[in-house]
Parts: C-alpha cells; sequence; structure tokens
C-alpha cells in the first residue's frame, strides 16, 4: 500500500484517500499518493488560518527568522532527495530539480532575514510637535495558489514573505504536482510553525482554488498560473475587495543583432527556448534576427537544436526531460501543426520520441521563416517550441519584440552597447537580460512583468513587502 500524503489543517494532517501522482518521464510509475481537499476542508483550513492571524502576526522576529532558517537548512541538507522528487513529479531534468530545490533553501534564507530586517521609517510631521511614524503590517490570511511548472519554487517564493512578513497561509498547488509542496509544508512543521499558520489543501482548482477566491475571510491572493485563471481571480477578489497579485503568461522574445558573438547567441537561445522543457513562463519562443546574422545563426541553431538530448529526466545525459503530461503535449504538438499550416519552415524537431520509457517525450521544435502575426509568434505555447523572425534592423527588432500582449521577459545578443543600453531601457518587459538567457532568475532581485503578463506589485526579495504586508502611517502629538 502506498502511503497516503495528507493535507495539512490547523496543524492536523487530514484526509482519507487521495489521487496517484504520476512520472511523466515513464507513466507506469506512481510518485505518490496526495489526498484531495474538499470544499468544506479549505473552509476549514481558511478559519485555521484566520485562528492562527493574531497571534502569528505578534509573534517574535527571532522565532520567525529560526523557523525560516532550520527549513532552508533542512531542504539543503535533502536536495539531492527533493531534487529527485521534483523530477519524478513534473520532468525537469534532474540538475534543474536539484537547481530549484537549492533555489527554494536559498529564498528561505533570504527570507529568515528579511525577518531580521524589517524597519519603518520616522518624519516630521508638517505640524509642530508632531510625529510620523510609517510601519508595515501584516496583510493576514494569503491564499496562495501555484501552477505546476516549478513545484518547489514557486510556492516557496510566495510562503517564505508571507510567513517572514507575519502572515498565516493557505496554499493549494497544482493538482498535477503536489509532491514537493508537500514536502516543503513537512519541512517547515517540524521547524516549529505554530497549528494553523500554514494550512495545505491539495487538490483540484475548481473545488478548492474555487473556495479560496468566494472566501470573504482569504484576505490576499497570490497567483501564478494561465491567464485564464489569473482573470478569475481577479474577479473575484474585486468582488470581496481582497488584495491580489497575479503572474501569468508570456511570450518572450531574444533579439540576436548582426554584432552578436555566434556562440553566445546559439547558446542562450537554446537554454532560454529548450531548457526546462521550455515549460517556463521566462522562456523565450520568439527568436528575433537581423538579416546580417541571420542565415549562420539558424543554421547554428538548428544542429544545436537537433543535438539536444531529450530523455527520461533522471537519466544522467538528458538534457531535455519529458514534457509534463498530455494535455500539454497535445498543445505542444497542435501548435507544431499550426506552425506548418500557417507557412514557417520547421527546421529541426517536431515529432515525438521514443525514450525507452512509456514518457511524454517531444523533439525540442525550432521553425524559421516566422512572422509575427503567426499564432506561433503570439500566443503563449509553454513547451519546447521556438520560432525564428528575420528582420532588417535593430529598430524593426525592437518594434516586433514590443509588438505582444505579453511582457514578462526580453533578451537581447549583441556586443553593442548602444544597442544593450537601448533596449534596457525601451523593452517593454519586467525583466530584460542582455547577453544571458530570458529564463533562469536570480532569487534575491525582484521578479514580474508588464502587461498582460503581470497584475501587482513583484515578487522575490525586498519587494516582496509590498505584496505581503499593508503600510500604516501613524501621527503622534507629543504630550
Ligand atoms: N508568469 C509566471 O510567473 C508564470 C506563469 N505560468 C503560466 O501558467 C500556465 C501553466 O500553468 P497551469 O498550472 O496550467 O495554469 P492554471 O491557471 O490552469 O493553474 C494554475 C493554478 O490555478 C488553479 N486553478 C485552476 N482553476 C481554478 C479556479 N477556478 N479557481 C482557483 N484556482 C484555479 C490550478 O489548479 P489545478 O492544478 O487543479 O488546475 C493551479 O493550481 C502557463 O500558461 C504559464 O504561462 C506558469 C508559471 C509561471
Ligand atoms: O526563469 C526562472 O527562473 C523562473 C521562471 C518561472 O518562474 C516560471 O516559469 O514559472
Amino acid at each position: 500500500m502506498t502511503e497516503l500524503h495528507k493535507n495539512l489543517i490547523d496543524g492536523e494532517w487530514v484526509g482519507a484517500d487521495g489521487v496517484e501522482n504520476i512520472n511523466p518521464s515513464n507513466i507506469n510509475e506512481v510518485v505518490g499518493v496526495y489526498a484531495r481537499a474538499t470544499a468544506e476542508e479549505t473552509k476549514q483550513a481558511i478559519a485555521a488560518a484566520k485562528a492562527a492571524f493574531p497571534a502569528w502576526s505578534r509573534s517574535g522576529i527571532l522565532e520567525r527568522h529560526a523557523i525560516l532558517s532550520k527549513t532552508s537548512q533542512e531542504i539543503l541538507a535533502r536536495k539531492q532527495e527533493l531534487g529527485e522528487l521534483l523530477s519524478r513529479e513534473e520532468g525537469k531534468t534532474l540538475p534543474e530539480g536539484i537547481g530549484e530545490v537549492t533555489r527554494a533553501a536559498q529564498i528561505f534564507d533570504f527570507f529568515a532575514g528579511e525577518v531580521l530586517r524589517l524597519s519603518g521609517e520616522v518624519l516630521p510631521s508638517v505640524r509642530p510637535g508632531v510625529g510620523v511614524e510609517i510601519t508595515r503590517e501584516p496583510v493576514g490570511v494569503i491564499g496562495i495558489i501555484t501552477p505546476w511548472n516549478f513545484p518547489i519554487a514557486i510556492p516557496t517564493w510566495k510562503i517564505a514573505p508571507a510567513l517572514a512578513y507575519g502572515n498565516t497561509v493557505v496554499i493549494k498547488p497544482a493538482d498535477l504536482v503536489p509532491g514537493s509542496t508537500w514536502a516543503i509544508v513537512d519541512i517547515l512543521v517540524r521547524a516549529g510553525l505554530p497549528k494553523g499558520v500554514l494550512n495545505l489543501v491539495m487538490g483540484k482548482g475548481s473545488v478548492v482554488g474555487q473556495t479560496m477566491l468566494e472566501s470573504k475571510d482569504v484576505n490576499a491572493i497570490s497567483f501564478t498560473g494561465s491567464v485564464g485563471t489569473g482573470k478569475r481571480v481577479a474577479a473575484a477578489s474585486i468582488e470581496v475587495g481582497r488584495k491580489f497579485q497575479l503572474e501569468m503568461g508570456g511570450k518572450n522574445p531574444t533579439i540576436v543583432l548582426d554584432d552578436a558573438d555566434l556562440k553566445v547567441a546559439v547558446e542562450s537561445v537554446a537554454q532560454s527556448a529548450f531548457f526546462s522543457t521550455g515549460q517556463r513562463c521566462t522562456a523565450s519562443s520568439r527568436v528575433i534576427v537581423t538579416e546580417g546574422i541571420h542565415d549562420k545563426f539558424v543554421e547554428a541553431l538548428a544542429a544545436r537544436t537537433a543535438g539536444l538530448r531529450v530523455g527520461h529526466a533522471l537519466e544522467k545525459d538528458t538534457e531535455i526531460g519529458p514534457v509534463v503530461d498530455p494535455s500539454q503535449l497535445k498543445q505542444d504538438t497542435d501548435y507544431i501543426e499550426i506552425g506548418k499550416s500557417e507557412g514557417a519552415r520547421l527546421a529541426a524537431g517536431g515529432e515525438r520520441v521514443n525514450c525507452g520509457t512509456e514518457g511524454y517525450f517531444l523533439q525540442p521544435t525550432l521553425f524559421t521563416e516566422a512572422t509575427n502575426s503567426m499564432r506561433i509568434a503570439r500566443e503563449e505555447i509553454f513547451g519546447p517550441v521556438a520560432a525564428v523572425i528575420k528582420v532588417k534592423d535593430y529598430e524593426e527588432a525592437l518594434a516586433t519584440a514590443n509588438d505582444t500582449e505579453f511582457g514578462l521577459s526580453a533578451g537581447i545578443v549583441t556586443t553593442s552597447l548602444k544597442y544593450a543600453t537601448h533596449f534596457k531601457r525601451n523593452s517593454e518587459a519586467g525583466m530584460v537580460m542582455v547577453n544571458v538567457p530570458t529564463a533562469g532568475v536570480d532569487f534575491h532581485v525582484p521578479f514580474g512583468g508588464r502587461k498582460g503578463s503581470s497584475y501587482g506589485p513583484r515578487e522575490q526579495g525586498k519587494y516582496a513587502a509590498e505584496f505581503f504586508t499593508i503600510v500604516k502611517t501613524a501621527y503622534t502629538a507629543a504630550g
């Protein structure tokens, strides 16, 4: 009998039965069995978080620091095991899985430090004899809803600041990958988190997520996922007057200019487009190339793409793991057909691959001769599929890069200080990368986009305080 991983509600592990978590590298392998919360259990979790808030919000900073720091240390000590769990449930390669786990440990460590750096401001009033204090207070119960593609990093970069600043939490991880979140919740509880402060409700978005959206007792929701669900979060939150923060899709461009170092350009685009199986909101799926370097760049990138080793996520030589599940695989292959029918040229990949196990393996796929009006250049695919668009010069490249409803990350590969500087200033993206991939961000600096990609304050780094706290301004007249 496989052990049931239960939900955590008010300090108790609860749940009678669950569903199997399947390995996308080998669908005959069950990663574990995880409970699915009901709407009633979700309401109990919210009530527990509400009841725990007064005490936790007034808890000492040393207690909060110690719990987050201990959690960071255990995650780091277990990075191999947790990296394997992550790779088995989501399909990214083991080095990518271990990297993501390490990032989670670093995030907990960062916010353990932030607890000790909480500060405010003291200002003179315009009225003589009156003082003004500006402080940050916790918001209350934070609802956290996360996607499947970063099963440990995204839950962590929402849970860690929420707890650090004195909030209580109800988290619903993606139904497809509950294992990594279960593991960090277990670690946090054993690190000493009081009951009710953090509640885990695994299960379906339509049940658990929807119940969170409808609850007046959830004071803020931090969401990462698709544009469609993000709009639901926004509408429901406005209805009950709560704070919300959305991180959604991307259609991130990488510009390659004539003066680019060819090797840097090819490696940067291959990584941005295909690593983590292209399942990153920061992935670059539009490659905008000026005509002087176009042909030799396309030739080199097609060769690099065709040479990428697709395989079981835990195999030593694998560079590209499987697609996460059948519905994402269908979306990817549908878009490959759309690209062909739109008249783009298939320069590499395009087929499913047999890697010896029953997994959702797909060749990294490169289209060339695409235009920015094609659906493969406008809609987020969320798989290992990229399209090259040829342009005349930097000005056309910049206009093409910005011609999208999204604005998460954007890259340029160039040796020109002039163009790099101009691009950093004029790109309509939240994160701009010069000679580095569009994906793979640091853990201690702000993360987020513009236009249709994001809504609300930035995540991560010290900027996380903007969402997870409320500013209070207090006036005191001297006696
Ligand atoms: N900008 C960013 O930072 C990122 C954006 N993304 C985007 O996320 C998408 C892929 O993730 P995916 O998980 O499929 O996105 P979804 O929006 O489908 O799911 C995200 C989360 O929302 C939940 N959810 C679904 N329906 C509801 C509902 N009615 N009420 C409340 N919650 C609900 C899901 O639950 P369930 O698991 O049951 O479906 C899941 O936990 C991609 O399009 C990608 O662009 C992904 C990562 C980062
Ligand atoms: O690129 C990264 O490091 C983070 C990307 C991300 O958060 C995402 O795709 O969900």
